[in-house]
Formats: C-alpha cells, sequence, structure tokens
C-alpha cells in the first residue's frame, strides 16, 4: 500500500488526561466518520466484566498496564478505527511508537483551571486520583503534559462542548485527507 492511499484509511487515535474528554469525543467522532469505536478501558472492562477500578484492585496498576498495551498494540495494527486510549498509557514509551508509527495521534488538551472542576463528576471512576491530594494530582497532571507533546495534531478544548471538539477534528481531517490525498 502506498502513503496516498494510507492516510484515509489510518486509525485515529485519541490521548490526553484523563478526564479530557478521550471516550466521549472519541465515539462522537467514530459515528460521524462512520468507523468502529475503540476505547481501550471499555476493552479491558468487558474483558474482565467489572469497571476499571476493580481491575485495578484485582490485578494491580502493572499488569493493568501490560493489558492496555497488548490491546493498543492489536487495534493500532488495524486500519479504519477510532481509537480512545486511557490517559496514562503513553506513559509507555512502545504505546508511543506503535500509535505514532501506524495512526493519526490526536492529543485533547485542557488547562489545568478547566480540568479541576471536572475532577468531582471523574474521581469516582479513575483509581490513579483515589488517595492524592489536590497538590499531588496537579503534579500528575503537569507531569503528563510532557508525554502528550509526541501527537500529529493538537486541540485546546477549553469551553469547546464534546460535539465541537468532534466537529472540529472530523473538518481537521478532512483538509488533512485533501492536502495529502486530493483525488
Ligand atoms: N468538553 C467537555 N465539556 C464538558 N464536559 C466534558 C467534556 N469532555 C468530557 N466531558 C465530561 O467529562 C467526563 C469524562 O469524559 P470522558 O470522555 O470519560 O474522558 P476521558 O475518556 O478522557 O477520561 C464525562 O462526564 C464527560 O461527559
Ligand atoms: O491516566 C490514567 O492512568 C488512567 C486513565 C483512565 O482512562 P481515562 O483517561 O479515559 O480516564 C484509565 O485508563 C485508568 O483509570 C488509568
Ligand atoms: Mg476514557
Amino acid at each position: 500500500m502506498n502513503n496516498r492511499e494510507s492516510i484515509r484509511e489510518k486509525s485515529i487515535v485519541i490521548i490526553g488526561f484523563m478526564g479530557v474528554g478521550k471516550t466521549t469525543v472519541g465515539e462522537l467522532v467514530a459515528k460521524k466518520l462512520y468507523r468502529d469505536f475503540i476505547d481501550i478501558d471499555r476493552v479491558i472492562e468487558n474483558s474482565f466484566n467489572i469497571p476499571i477500578v476493580d481491575v485495578f484492585k484485582l490485578i494491580g496498576e502493572k499488569s493493568f498496564r501490560q493489558k492496555e498495551k497488548e490491546i493498543i498494540k492489536e487495534y493500532c495494527a488495524q486500519k479504519l478505527k477510532v481509537i480512545s486510549l486511557g490517559g496514562g498509557a503513553y506513559l509507555q514509551e512502545d504505546i508511543r511508537k506503535v500509535t505514532l508509527e501506524n495512526c493519526i495521534v490526536i492529543f485533547l488538551d485542557i488547562t489545568w483551571e478547566s480540568w479541576k472542576e471536572r475532577l468531582n463528576i471523574i474521581i469516582d471512576s479513575r483509581p490513579v486520583l483515589h488517595g492524592k491530594t489536590m497538590e499531588e494530582i496537579e503534579e500528575l497532571f503537569y507531569k503528563r503534559q510532557g508525554i502528550y507533546k509526541s501527537h500529529h495534531s493538537k486541540l485546546e478544548t477549553d469551553n469547546l462542548n464534546t460535539i465541537d471538539i468532534a466537529d472540529f477534528i472530523v473538518e481537521s481531517l478532512k483538509i488533512a485527507y485533501e492536502m495529502y490525498d486530493p483525488n
């Protein structure tokens, strides 16, 4: 397959800090593009038939990260998917490599000021945040910003709703497809 064919078929991977909207937006983008939507956390939840919080309790974070890596590698080898990662997946170099080499990686960004307003609606389902002070969560937020710098495209999501974010992504993709594969 040549490059012209491959850009339109590349799977789209959505990255960013937990709670930024990867799962919600990824699902909307997939619908708009008539593609399959894969949320890596949902795949893991379905394989254990329990929520991520309980997966962490059952197998621990280390085994969760291993499973997350295997599943991401499997789906990134496939074309025409929209794949939302968990926010910690990108900590693994193997995952950064496989996604950047095979897919279009879109980073959903948010400022700390906007993100902290969302904390109360996500905290129960995000085990990584449990037992941390606000200062520790802020430190994690800024530490993670560094790893998300490796991406193909970035979108600032402050003050945008999920529908607008999904529309923006789809429109940007159309422009990129026209630019790199005009026929
Ligand atoms: N742009 C947004 N504006 C307002 N609420 C949002 C936005 N994006 C996501 N949310 C809300 O934040 C929560 C986490 O969204 P989710 O898609 O699960 O994020 P992620 O997969 O990045 O952890 C959900 O309740 C979702 O409705
Ligand atoms: O950032 C993280 O370490 C995690 C993020 C979560 O996904 P979301 O980013 O979709 O919340 C989920 O994979 C798990 O709770 C760990
Ligand atoms: Mg998610």
